[in-house]
């Protein structure tokens, strides 16, 4: 994916605007034996392996670039980082693709051919107006300074030409909409330069277009509506306790970003799957999950610079990985359905109705969670997973033609929801950590809320040394006003994704220029979001704009805006706590504010990702003191495929039962 669309994936992947030019739509086994065959190619390529840099190469090079600090306790805007040649080697990678004419396994002579005829193409006559020449490698080498400078030499509508391609770089407000909401059949995800596939994603939701993409949203948004988001609740108070129970339970300095990135892993994994990732079966699964999440972040983080159907080493491992995870992923679908055909007994073969008892009996036992270090927490039993309620949907709505999810689908969706929505969580959870640390003051008044909405919680330890969780339930989300805030402000700052392309699919005019059909367009809600123009002291951190009256942002000019705007907007598809329901409508409050995107294409986990966030901010914050590590500059936004911060190492300080009593709800224990 392009920065343009942060969520689709953690890895440069190929081009898929060039894998699908031209070509069919490929069925989930040509996809398969395709990856089979670049595992094959490992054998062959494994002798042009080259030693890599290690990850603690990677922190050492960023934490000696490091040289500036943020200047005020309220100012969050630090320079972005300087990028390693690994960064750059990564986003020149997005680039190299998209005239490489990437595809899963053949480079497409057709499709390089179009590439290089789009790269000689001349710049139309009313294009928008931009920087002279190519500026490919001036992005690649720091995106968030490039769009920032683009804007403020340029404007709010800018022209670009990126590794030949035109790209149209837009942060109006009006244009955003337009392209966005009022005219969003225009613009489509296919073509989209920068905008890769990968063959873990398939062609699930994020990457499908047209009638296809349709069919699937209809079919995908019952398990994302309020009461069913509920349900998942469980699984992220299950992740948060284990993560406080465990590795949080002792001082230790963390690396959060890394923390983070399991824990949303499994809380995605489990509302996906249910007790199928932690029953017995529970090690294949998440070992193949973890296998091929492992490479996939590896694609991103480090210097990939080849596309996916490439015969390396990185690749074919990727691929063997995915094909892991697939036959994991089809035999669990499979499993599935068979249960849900057959009664429960008759399905374990207890046929004898005297043994009934026996069967619910254990199976109420596999619903019980060891959660490490420490006391019992039985979860409540819980409702139906994910897979349940995709396998339950029925396109029978408006146009609809009865039908269900075919395997194939199945699988693309489900992959496209872990990918989707495990790393986004871990990046916007590791901001909210990173921030807290850094504004003690803002993480006192989250526990203090978190304690009054939830009470003490239960207890681990003896005496003095007991740890205490209070875990939140659905209804408690919309409670905690003040930490909600604290998350809205947390992607305001640092959306992780920073930007959303969009490929015009007919000439059309856009904010006042003729586009002809195949342009990229780049809207990017990190400009949107700090646009002084249009929010107070846009770099602050400053939660308490959300709560106050008319909401944020306060410019008077956007207000009017922001008024009639609601009145028109494409409500999210998603339910999200009440207070975000509001800053997240349509392109958000002054037309400014849009961290999940905005219209038909809004991010489904909208409400799923709001509510964990919320829950684990909250029970972080009532739970441990962050610390930042002294002499140790805040994190600085790293924009790869999303925008990450560069090192999240923290100082985890648990609260401990006596520690608290001293100094009174929500106060900041210093237990050691
Ligand atoms: C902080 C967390 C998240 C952020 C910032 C985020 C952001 C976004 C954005 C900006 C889009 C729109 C992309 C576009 O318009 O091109 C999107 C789409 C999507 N997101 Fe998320 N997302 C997050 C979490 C999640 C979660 C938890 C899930 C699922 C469990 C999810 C699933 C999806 C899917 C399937 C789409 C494609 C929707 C479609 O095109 O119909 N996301 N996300």
């Amino acid at each position: 994916m392009s920065a343009a669309t942060a969520p689709a994936s953690r890895g440069f992947a190929p081009s898929r605007a060039l894998r699908c030019r031209g070509r069919g739509e490929e069925t989930a086994a040509v996809a398969r034996s395709r990856r089979v065959a670049a595992r094959d190619l490992v054998a062959s390529s494994r002798r042009f392996e080259r030693p890599r840099a290690t990850a603690s190469d990677d922190a050492s090079t960023s934490s000696s670039s490091s040289s500036s600090s943020s200047s005020s306790s309220t100012s969050t805007a630090p320079p972005a980082p300087k990028p390693t040649p690994e960064d750059i080697a990564s986003v020149a990678a997005f680039f190299l693709e998209t005239t490489a004419a990437a595809t899963a396994s053949v480079p497409l002579v057709g499709d390089v051919a179009r590439a290089f005829a789009r790269a000689f193409e001349p710049t139309p006559a009313d294009f928008p107006p931009g920087p002279p020449g190519d500026a490919a490698v001036e992005l690649a080498a720091d995106p968030i300074a490039f769009i920032v400078k683009t804007q403020r030499e340029h404007g709010d509508v800018v022209g670009l030409r990126l590794a030949g391609e035109h790209v149209v770089l837009v942060s109006d407000p009006d244009v955003v909409r337009d392209v966005a909401i009022d005219r969003a059949d225009l613009f489509v995800k296919e073509g989209t330069a920068f905008f890769p596939g990968s063959s873990l994603a398939g062609e699930g939701l994020l990457v499908s277009d047209g009638e296809k993409w349709a069919r699937q949203r209809r079919l995908s948004n019952p398990a994302f509506r309020a009461a069913a988001v509920d349900a998942y609740a469980t699984a992220m108070t299950r992740a948060g306790e284990r993560l406080l129970r465990g590795p949080w339970s002792a001082r230790t300095i963390r690396d959060a970003y890394a923390d983070f990135n399991d824990l949303t892993l499994e809380i995605v994994a489990d509302a996906l799957f249910g007790a199928d990732v932690r029953g017995a079966r529970a090690k294949e699964i998440n070992a193949a999950i973890a296998e091929a999440f492992e490479f996939f972040g590896k694609r991103s983080s480090s210097g990939f610079i080849v596309p996916e159907w490439a015969p390396t080493p990185e690749n074919a491992g990727y691929a063997a990985a995915v094909a892991r995870l697939d036959d994991a992923v089809y035999a669990l679908i499979a499993e599935r359905r068979a249960k849900r055909e057959k009664p429960r007994y008759e399905r374990l073969e207890l046929l004898d109705e005297d043994r009934e008892d026996e069967f619910v009996e254990e199976e109420e036992e596999e619903e019980e969670e060891e959660v490490p270090g420490g006391s019992s927490s039985t979860t409540p039993s819980r409702g139906p997973d994910l897979l349940d309620r995709l396998l339950d949907a029925r396109d029978d709505g408006d146009g609809g033609d009865g039908g269900g999810m075919t395997d194939a689908s199945l699988r693309d969706e489900l992959m496209t929801l872990m990918v989707a929505g495990q790393e986004t969580s871990a990046i916007l959870l590791s901001w909210c950590c990173a921030l807290l640390a850094q504004h003690p003051e803002v993480a006192e008044r989250c526990a203090a809320e978190a304690r009054a909405v939830l009470g003490d919680g239960s207890g681990g330890g003896d005496g003095d040394d007991e740890i205490e969780i209070a875990s939140p339930t659905a209804e408690n989300v919309g409670e905690m006003k003040y930490v909600e805030a604290v998350v809205l402000e947390t992607m305001r700052l640092y959306p992780p994704a920073y930007m959303v392309g969009r490929c015009a699919a007919r000439d059309v005019v856009v904010g006042g220029h003729s586009l002809r059909k195949g342009t990229t367009i780049l809207i990017a809600p990190y400009l949107l979001h700090r646009d002084a123009r249009r929010w107070d002291d846009p770099d602050a951190f400053d939660p308490e704009r959300w709560l106050r009256p008319g909401g944020a942002p306060k410019k008077s000019e956007s207000e009017s805006e922001s008024e009639s705007e609601s009145a028109t907007d494409d409500r999210p598809m998603t339910d999200a706590p009440p207070m975000a329901k509001g800053a997240l409508r349509g392109t958000g409050p002054g037309g400014v504010y849009l961290p999940f995107g905005a219209g038909p294409r809004v991010c489904i986990g909208t409400g799923f990702a709001m509510m964990e966030a919320t829950i684990l901010v909250a029970m972080i914050a009532s739970t441990v003191d962050l610390k930042t590590l002294p002499g140790r500059a805040p994190p600085r936004p790293r924009a790869l495929i999303t925008l990450r911060p560069d090192n999240v190492e923290l100082d985890v300080i648990p609260k401990r039962r006596g520690a608290r009593a001293r100094t009174g709800v929500g106060g900041v224990a210093r237990s050691e």
